[in-house]
């Protein structure tokens, strides 16, 4: 049974702690600035990729941390992501963060996460999260590309064109619903 709970995260409203300053944090990094620029990142690590170094430069918000982990880096923290090349360190992130009770991540460690990164398609303000109960990673990447192709680029005008009529209806909530109900049958 999939017992996963999806939710949306405001993640500009957080403070997320990247431990891992590799391909792992690089990936989980770009990952999360591309969908949300604005949020407050801290990556520590002893060895830092160019690449992380560049997106420093590009996002203010993006703090880098050459040392290696300790505990006191998790003070303030929201949520955190670990993805070392060091089992021990993965394992001890995690712990630290349980006791503390922050949203942790161990990268590539299904049974040591409390969330999985999904795979992510973007049309304009539509959002869908893919996630395959960490049964194939390779499969939720193929099906976002099925989905980016197929949906057309229109359904931005659609949205807009129904934000327009939602902030128009008159009536109470039911009759408001009902009515965009009506109007959205033909989406089916
Ligand atoms: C979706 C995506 C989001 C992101 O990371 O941004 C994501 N992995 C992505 C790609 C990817 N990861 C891996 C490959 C190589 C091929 C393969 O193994 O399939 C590829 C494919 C590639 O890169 O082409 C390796 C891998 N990943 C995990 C394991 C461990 C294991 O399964 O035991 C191993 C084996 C490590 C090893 O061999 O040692 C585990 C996890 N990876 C997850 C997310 C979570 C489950 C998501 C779900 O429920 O489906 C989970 C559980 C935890 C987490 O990491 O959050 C992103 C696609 C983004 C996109 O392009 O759309
Ligand atoms: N790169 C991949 O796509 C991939 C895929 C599957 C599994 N993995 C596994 O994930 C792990 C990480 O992979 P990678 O490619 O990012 O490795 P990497 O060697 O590129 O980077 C490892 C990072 O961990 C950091 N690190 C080591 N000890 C630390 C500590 N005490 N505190 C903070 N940071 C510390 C290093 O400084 C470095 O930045 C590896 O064990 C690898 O086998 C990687």
């Amino acid at each position: 049974m999939n017992t996963l709970f999806p939710i949306f995260v405001k993640a500009e409203n957080l403070h997320v702690l990247i431990v891992g300053g590799g391909y792992v944090g690089l990936e989980k990094l770009t990952a999360l600035l591309a969908n949300s620029p604005e949020a407050r990142v801290t990556l520590v690590a002893p060895d830092i990729r160019d690449e992380i170094r560049e997106m420093a430069r590009q996002f203010p918000k993006l703090q880098l941390i050459q040392e290696s982990y300790h505990e006191i880096y998790l003070s303030s923290k929201d949520l955190v992501i670990v993805g070392t090349n060091d089992k021990a360190v993965n394992r001890q992130v995690q712990s630290d963060c349980k006791r503390q009770r922050i949203l942790v991540n161990v990268a590539d460690t299904p049974e040591l996460c409390d969330f999985y990164l999904s795979s992510v398609v973007k049309k304009g303000d539509l959002k869908i999260a893919i996630s395959t109960n960490g049964k194939s990673p390779t499969f939720a990447k193929r099906f976002r590309e099925v989905l980016e192709d197929i949906l057309p680029d229109s359904l931005q005008e659609t949205l807009d064109n129904l934000t327009a009529i939602r902030n128009q209806l008159k009536g109470d909530f039911v009759q408001k619903m009902e009515k965009l109900n009506e109007i959205t049958k033909v989406l089916r």
